[in-house]
């Protein structure tokens, strides 16, 4: 029999959606999770679960608050280098600072180099899956695939498609572009904990044709994803309307394609109809929620609470290199601001933020069976975070009167060098050296 590990820390999670449900956020002052074969076997107060496995290796991790695994539903790996690129709306960012960026890709070394660092960096953030925007090149893309699998981490993604109004050397027939997309997931598509997406990069770019290929790639490999981007900015709304002229609406382009479905995941809906809404709730099709690229490229504030009321799906996403950093604690934060400062803006406290961070966006990228919360059953998808030493966090962690106050302080201070461990299916994939 597989040994088992406890380790023993303050613990939270959501294995219930704040949202919809009271009592959602569930924690363990002195508390353990048990796992075994990548499985956790019990979560529960540190004593019960000690005396259920009384054979285990503990690691004692009192110095820690313990949350499940996060789950980035949005992120380019390619824009790690136009981070902070400041002053820009969506398509003058796109056209002057990210496109050329994402045009280096052509090169392996680089690439190559992009991708390990890309992984690297969401594991030291916390991050244990992902759905990624990729690359428009196949070398490159399957070198994000490489360097996935060798770190460990869930990850969904797909070779970016487009056939006009980017860059020549970003743009491909739709032929081209099934037959690469094809191979790539023909030979990453359920490996290990690999999943590919089918992701046309929006429908500025993508013609009626490369949308059809779309859905036949999507068709073709079960389990797969779709995704895109949706009702990001006015102008890219404005242009998607002179581009479709007989679609309803920004949705309908992917609809009319049949990509709309419980596989798709379209990220922003900042300026989004109720008539759209409901379709996308028909579809069971989810929303990746981006705020803090959504204020960064001035696109907009998030319509949370009119998602909620049509039960649209959402999780969050760092939206990285529109966003600010890979930290879905971060994100979580934003994502408060901008609630706050909307006038019919949604009331967040601080269960909605980790169930956001994690059981959320498991559920928009259908990985809820798995990952998410720290029920028995699911993986070991974990992160130990730690205040550094002398710090602000530490000190007001030091005198958090209750769990609200401590995650809300976790969420408005903690970043990346408070992660110290984070782990996939029981096994580290980042451990901090400090
Ligand atoms: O925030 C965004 N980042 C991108 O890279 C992109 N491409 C199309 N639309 C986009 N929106
Ligand atoms: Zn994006």
């Amino acid at each position: 029999m597989a040994a088992t590990t406890i380790i023993r820390a303050r613990i939270a999670h959501t294995p219930r959606d704040p949202f919809t449900s009271d009592g959602a956020l569930e924690t363990f002052d002195d508390g353990a999770v048990a796992f075994a074969d990548g499985t956790i076997l019990a979560t529960g107060p540190a004593t019960e679960v000690l005396r259920q496995h009384p054979d285990a290796d503990v690691l004692d991790r009192r110095d820690c608050v313990l949350i499940p695994g996060m789950v980035d539903t949005h992120v380019h790996y390619p824009q790690i280098p136009v981070i902070g690129a400041m002053g820009l709306e969506l398509l003058e960012w796109l056209a002057l600072r990210t496109l050329p960026e994402e045009a280096k890709m052509a090169d392996l070394g680089h690439a190559t180099k992009a991708a390990e660092r890309f992984v690297r960096l969401l594991a030291r953030n916390g991050t244990t899956s992902a759905l990624v925007f990729g690359s428009h090149f196949p070398a490159a893309q399957h070198a994000l695939f490489e360097a996935a699998d060798a770190a460990g981490l869930r990850i969904a993604s797909g070779l970016v498609t487009s056939d006009r109004n980017l860059r020549p050397e970003l743009e491909v027939s739709p032929e081209t572009a099934y037959e690469a997309g094809k191979a790539l997931a023909t030979r990453w598509h359920g490996h290990g904990r690999l999943r590919y997406a089918v992701t046309p990069r929006f429908s500025v770019s993508a013609t009626e044709a490369m949308l059809g290929v779309s859905k036949t790639l999507l068709d073709e490999t079960p389990g797969a994803l779709f995704t895109s981007h949706v009702n990001e900015s006015v102008g890219e709304i404005d242009f998607v309307k002179e581009l479709f002229p007989h679609a309803r609406d920004y949705v309908a382009t992917y609809e009319d394609a049949g990509l709309l479905t419980s596989r798709s995941v379209l990220a922003h809906n900042v300026h989004v109809s109720d008539d759209e809404l409901h379709r996308l709730a028909d579809a069971h099709t989810a929303v990746a929620h981006c705020p803090s690229s959504n204020a960064f490229l001035s696109s907009g504030i998030f319509p949370m609470a009119r998602h909620v009321e049509h039960g649209v799906r959402f999780g969050m996403g760092t939206d990285v290199g529109a966003g600010t950093g890979l930290s879905m604690l971060k994100e979580g934060l934003v994502a408060y601001h901008v609630q706050m400062v909307r006038e019919e803006g949604h009331m967040l406290g601080p269960a909605h933020l980790l169930y956001l961070a994690t059981l959320a966006g498991a559920r928009a990228i259908g990985l809820d069976d798995e990952t998410g919360d720290l029920t028995p059953g699911k993986a070991a998808d974990l992160v130990l975070l730690k205040p550094p030493p002398g710090g602000t966090l530490e000190a007001v962690l030091e005198e958090a009167p209750d769990w609200n106050a401590a995650l809300g302080a976790i969420f408005t201070l903690a970043r990346e060098e408070c992660v110290e461990e984070t782990r996939v299916a029981g096994e580290p994939v980042y451990t901090s050296t400090k």
